[in-house]
């Protein structure tokens, strides 16, 4: 038993390495997570859509900050090769791949994936939280493991070319722990869907449960077959997108990240004396790229999490 689970934390290590540090840290970490268990079971008592809303601005500061530190490095391609890092048993994986398998199975350990509120990339790596378990006090159990970490995962490589600079430093690390911290900032974000559309759901129980229900009857239905049933079943994801949507709130919200783009990626001189006194302001991060991003990635997949969450809440 000891051997798999040193074997899940690391595949390379065939002994378990506990030094009295380490078992230091996870005593601290284990006492940090039952303070946010603790923390998180009072968060419960204050749950509605504007505590949801206020967890997403602060979200925003995450993501943005983690852009512009992934921003500090070219693109580094050799860190997604699979041909770059020299795996063993797990050669068909790049370094990026590697770094977060064993990150998340660290932070596992700790206790991360016990909050309702994380989801790993690689949830089939079996380690054992060092920490009792936490049930959401909010989520609905039969719609809590909605996620969208795979679309998460794809659309951030797409993105990549737009705030990174063509070109290879070398620092492969530092890129992947840079790229690891901007995934776990998007997932965090977008996965809160699941919060979201529960926040939706208690406001306007009645509305949801038609809305809900209407599929669930098509099945059922003497009429069904398979071409009208497969429309039906759409136009029903396209009524709770509706019921869902508030045209306003992105509006607001994309407004609001392409200002912290702004601040948080200006240089900051002394006395207003800049190098290039004629030029336009320069930032770290494009904040047109940054609203992009959210306007048709982010925004977008945190509604389609929201649908899938409650298309299970009545489960
Ligand atoms: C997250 C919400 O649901 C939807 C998604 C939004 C977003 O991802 O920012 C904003 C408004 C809604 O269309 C919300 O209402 O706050």
């Amino acid at each position: 038993m000891g051997r798999e689970r040193a074997e899940a934390l690391s595949p390379y290590q065939s002994k378990p390495m506990v030094s009295r540090p380490l078992f230091y840290t996870f005593s601290f970490l284990s006492f940090s997570c039952l303070c946010s268990c603790k923390q998180l079971q009072e968060m419960a008592s204050q749950f509605n859509l504007e505590s949801v809303r206020e967890f997403l601005t602060r979200e925003e500061d995450s993501i943005v900050f983690s852009l512009i530190e992934r921003a500090k490095y070219p693109s580094n391609l050799p860190a997604y090769d699979p041909s770059y890092s020299t795996g063993g048993a797990l050669r068909n994986y790049s370094l990026l791949d590697l770094f977060a398998r064993e990150t998340e199975a660290v932070q596992a350990r700790a206790g991360r994936y016990r909050n309702p509120e994380e989801i790993p990339f690689f949830p089939k790596v079996l380690v054992l939280p060092l920490v009792p378990a936490v049930h959401s006090q909010v989520l609905h159990p039969a719609s809590a493991s909605v996620n969208a970490s795979n679309a998460i995962w794809k659309m951030y490589f797409n993105r990549l070319p737009q705030f990174t600079a063509k070109g290879d430093d070398g620092r492969y690390a530092l890129t992947a722990a840079a790229d690891l911290v901007c995934l776990q900032a998007l997932s965090r974000r977008i996965n809160y869907g699941r919060f979201v559309a529960e926040a939706k759901f208690r406001d306007a129980p009645k509305d949801y449960t038609s809305a809900i229900r209407a599929e669930v009857d098509l099945s059922d239905s003497p009429f069904f077959s398979f071409p009208s049933y497969f429309l039906m079943f759409l136009q029903d994801r396209d009524a709770l997108m509706r019921l869902l949507t508030s045209a306003a709130q992105e509006e607001t919200v994309k407004s609001r990240v392409k200002k912290k783009a702004k601040v948080f990626g200006q240089d900051v001189t002394v006395n207003n004396i800049s190098k290039n006194e004629s030029s336009r302001p320069k930032y770290k991060v494009d904040p047109d790229v940054v609203v992009h991003l959210y306007g048709d990635w982010v925004i977008p997949l945190t509604k389609l999490v929201e649908v899938e969450y409650l298309l299970h809440r009545l489960d």
